[in-house]
C-alpha cells in the first residue's frame, strides 16, 4: 500500500508563503506528478510529507493514517533527489546496497535485491565503479537504483533529471514509466517541465505560488485548463489569449478583430475576457471563413517536423502550427481559420475558465 494525501499544507518561510493551503491525494500505486515553475513550492510539498519540514497548518496522511508527527523514518519513503549524494568512495554496487545494509538485510538477499534492480535499470557494468568514474547520467541511474532497490510505501522524486542532457533525460522518462509499471510503486514526482509532466503522470497537480491551481490526467489539464494560467503553462508552443469581450452573438477583439461567439459558459455581455487559442486549433487552411481572423505574418519558427507561425492579429500574435513547408515573408497577409469548439474563454480578471 501506499497512498498519500495532504490536507491544507500550509508553510511560510519568513514572509514567503511557501504552501498556502495545499491538498492532494495520491493513490496508491500512481505516477502522481506536481508540476509548477521555480519557487512554487513543490520541493516545500515534498519534504513535509517526508517529514523533512515543519508545517504550520495542514496534515499529510500515509494509507489513510494520520503522519503529521511521524519520524521521517518511520514514514517509510525513498526519496530521490537532483542531486545525486551518492557516496564517493563506494562502488556502484556498495552504494545501491546501502539501504539495505542498513536495515541489516541478510548478504545473500542483498545480492538479489541489487542484481533485480541494476538490471531493471540497465546498469549491470557499472557495479563496481566509484561515482567519479561514471557519467551524470550513470551517477543518476545508480542513485534511482539505490531508492528502487527497497520496497517502501512510496518514492518521492525531487526533479531526478534536471542535471542530465535533453537526450538522457528524454530516454529516462520512458525508462521511469517502464520501472514504474514494472515495479508497481506509488511515484511522486515533483518537476517544473511540464513535457515530463505530461508525458509520465497519470494524475498531475499544478502548484503556483503555493497554492494547487489544478489537478487532474495530464489531458484533463491540457484540454481543459482550469484558468489562463495553467493554460499558459502547459503546451508548446504557449498557447495564445487575446483580449476580448463578448458582444451580443460575438466576440471582439480589443485590437479590432471579431469571431462568433464560442459554445462557452456565461459570459456577460462587455465582459473583459481572454480568447485561448492552441497552435493546433487554428490553421491557415481557410475551412470556415464565419471563423476566421486576418493577420500579417510575423515570424516563422521552423522545428523539423512542422513550422510554427506567428501571425499578429491587431495588437496580439497568435501562434499557429502549419506544415514544414510552409513559407512567407513578415508582413505577408494571411487569414488564420479558428476551431471554435476548441476555444478556451477565460474570466480576464480572475483568469477562471468560462466551462463549457
Ligand atoms: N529553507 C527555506 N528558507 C527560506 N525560504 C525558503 C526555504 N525553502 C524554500 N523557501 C522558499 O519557499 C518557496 C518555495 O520553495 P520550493 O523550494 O518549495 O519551490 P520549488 O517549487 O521546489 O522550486 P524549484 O523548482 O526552484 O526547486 C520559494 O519562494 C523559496 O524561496
Amino acid at each position: 500500500m501506499g497512498s498519500i494525501s495532504t490536507q491544507g499544507l500550509r508553510k511560510a518561510f519568513g514572509d514567503v508563503q511557501a504552501l498556502d493551503d495545499v491538498t492532494i491525494d495520491v493513490p496508491d500505486g500512481s505516477f502522481f506528478v506536481i508540476l509548477g515553475p521555480s519557487g512554487a513550492g513543490k520541493t516545500t510539498t515534498l519534504r513535509a510529507i517526508a517529514g523533512l519540514e515543519r508545517l504550520d497548518a495542514g496534515t499529510v496522511r500515509l494509507d489513510g493514517l494520520d503522519a503529521t508527527k511521524a519520524d521521517p523514518a518511520a514514514r517509510d519513503l525513498a526519496m530521490v533527489f537532483q542531486s545525486y549524494a551518492l557516496y564517493p568512495k563506494r562502488t556502484a554496487f556498495d552504494n545501491i546496497a546501502s539501504p539495505l545494509r542498513a536495515r541489516r538485510t541478510p548478504a545473500a538477499e542483498i545480492t538479489r535485491r541489487v542484481d533485480e534492480v541494476s538490471a531493471l535499470l540497465h546498469i549491470e557494468k557499472l557495479m563496481k565503479r566509484r561515482p567519479a568514474q561514471m557519467s551524470g547520467g550513470e551517477m543518476q541511474r545508480v542513485a534511482l537504483a539505490r531508492a528502487l532497490v527497497r520496497s517502501p510505501r512510496a518514492f518521492l522524486m525531487d526533479e531526478p533529471l534536471t542535471n542530465l542532457d535533453l537526450k538522457l533525460r528524454v530516454e529516462m522518462r520512458t525508462e521511469l514509466t517502464r520501472i514504474h509499471r514494472s515495479l508497481g510503486g506509488t511515484f511522486l514526482y515533483v518537476t517544473n517541465d511540464q513535457v515530463e509532466a505530461m508525458s509520465m503522470a497519470d494524475q498531475v497537480a499544478v502548484l503556483k505560488e503555493g497554492r494547487v491551481q489544478q489537478v487532474g490526467t495530464p489531458r484533463e489539464v491540457y484540454e481543459r485548463p482550469a484558468n489562463s494560467w495553467v493554460a499558459a503553462f502547459v503546451g508548446n508552443p504557449r498557447i495564445s489569449l487575446l483580449p476580448c469581450r463578448a458582444e451580443g452573438t460575438r466576440l471582439v477583439g480589443d485590437g479590432g478583430w471579431s469571431l462568433p461567439r464560442p459554445r462557452t459558459g456565461a459570459a456577460g455581455d462587455g465582459q473583459p475576457l481572454l480568447l485561448g487559442l492552441r497552435a493546433e486549433d487554428v490553421s491557415l487552411d481557410r475551412r470556415d471563413a464565419a471563423a476566421a481572423l486576418d493577420g500579417e505574418l510575423y515570424a516563422l519558427e521552423p522545428l523539423g517536423d512542422r513550422t510554427v507561425v506567428d501571425v499578429r492579429v491587431g495588437s496580439e500574435v497568435l501562434k499557429v502550427k502549419a506544415r514544414p513547408s510552409v513559407t512567407g515573408r513578415p508582413g505577408d497577409r494571411l487569414t488564420v481559420s479558428v476551431d471554435l469548439d476548441r476555444a478556451h474563454l477565460f474570466d480576464a480578471g480572475t483568469g477562471l475558465a468560462l466551462t463549457r
